[in-house]
């Protein structure tokens, strides 16, 4: 197989049973995930989660303590990087500043393909072998610059680039090997919200044109809600949930995944207090998002507005409940505001509670 065609072992990798420890600590505790061709999955999780270690683990950048790496079903869990051929995009791309564009783009295929003789600036005017594979080489680093629209900057130093420019030919130097898989560890992290956008956009188009299995590692939901066709949401060094973004935003399975998830955290009256809401309430943890908590002389549940931040399109009032419970409510347009210190009445929807129990697990609606 040549290395600068479509490759043929683009396709499924995974960690089965995946435990890593450092000492006696357990980063990463019995995690399976599969990413399949043409999948696009984030590992969305707080600081210190284990994010990054599985995207090592899956990369060979770090040997699991017991279970099992495998692609495309052969076991590669004492192989290194090289047996891989995975794909490492990360939040610092340092790219060669002496070097063009093109030739930072090369240098995957150059080191992986050429002797240090062969790489000479000459050598090709010396064996029709080394200019073959130059021509190769020029010929592939050109389809993933068009395909990055790069194709006009190849010539170019990176101190002649935009940021996102930069960027992007960091992607390319990642794609040009034709990897199995391609993952990103917090790409998105360094750039303003504007070329966030810009770039998530690329990503996903990138995803959809190249249809290799990307992981997409972040402690940001709304880049994982808004790019990820599965989230696998990682607490404490495990999977705490995994499926669409739609599937874990609306039904979330305990209470660290449906606090974490959303832009604002979601409300969690506990038991006993949250009979104020619903029956139910007596032995479940209600949950409820800001925007779903209106205001209302009926409601039986009662608080204190703390505080009120306006975010243009929307204001945000926290409040506190008799039993020391905070509250947010998200209020739109042109709605009269209550005051610092009054106390108002709230109410919510049973189509918009979630219901928890002791444990903190999902409970299916009660009737
Ligand atoms: N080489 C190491 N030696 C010892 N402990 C480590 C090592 N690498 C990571 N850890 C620990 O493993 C846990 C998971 O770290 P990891 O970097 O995977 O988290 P993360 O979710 O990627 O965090 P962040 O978002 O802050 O990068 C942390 O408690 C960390 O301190």
């Amino acid at each position: 197989m040549s290395a600068v065609t479509q490759s043929e072992v683009s396709g499924r990798i995974s960690l089965e049973g995946v435990t890593k420890k450092f000492g006696e600590a357990e980063a990463i505790k019995n995690i399976s995930l599969t990413l399949h061709k043409g999948e696009f999955v984030a590992l969305l999780g707080a600081s210190g989660c284990g994010k990054s270690t599985t995207l090592r683990l899956l990369a060979g950048l770090e040997t699991a303590t017991s279970g099992r790496v495998m692609l495309n079903g052969r076991d590669v869990t004492k192989e290194g990087p090289a047996a891989r051929n995975i794909a490492l995009m990360f939040q610092s791309y340092a790219l060669y500043p002496h070097l063009t564009v093109a030739q930072n783009i090369s240098m995957p295929l150059r080191l992986g393909r050429m002797s240090a003789l062969q790489r000479l600036p000459g050598a090709g005017l010396l064996s029709n072998s080394v200019r073959g594979m130059q021509d190769a080489i020029a010929k592939r680093v050109l389809e993933v610059a068009t395909t990055l629209r790069l194709e006009k900057l190849l010539q170019r130093k990176p101190s002649q680039l935009s940021g996102g420019q930069q960027q992007r030919v960091a992607l390319a130097r990642a794609l040009v090997r034709d990897p199995s898989a391609f993952l990103l560890d917090e790409p998105l992290s360094n750039l303003d919200t504007q070329l966030r956008g810009d770039t998530r956009d690329e990503l996903r188009a990138l995803h959809r044109r190249t249809q290799y299995p990307f992981l997409l590692v972040t402690h940001d939901q709304s880049d994982a809600l808004s790019m990820a066709d599965r989230i696998a949401v990682m607490i404490d060094g495990q999977i705490a949930q995994l499926g669409t973004p739609k599937n874990i935003f609306e039904t979330p399975a305990n209470i660290a995944v449906a606090t974490f998830i959303g832009n604002h955290r979601m409300n969690m009256v506990p038991p006993g207090e949250a009979e104020l809401l619903h029956t139910a309430g007596g032995q479940c943890h209600v949950g409820v998002r800001p925007e779903d908590v209106r205001i209302s002389p009926n409601g039986k549940l009662e608080a204190v507005v703390e505080s009120i931040a306006f975010h243009g399109e929307e204001t945000i009032l926290r409040m506190k409940t008799q039993n020391n419970t905070t509250l947010r409510t998200m209020l739109r347009g042109t709605q009269s505001l209550p005051s610092q210190g009054q106390t108002v009445g709230l109410a919510v929807e049973q189509s918009a509670m979630h219901f928890f129990d002791r444990q903190g697990q999902r409970q299916k609606v009660p009737q």
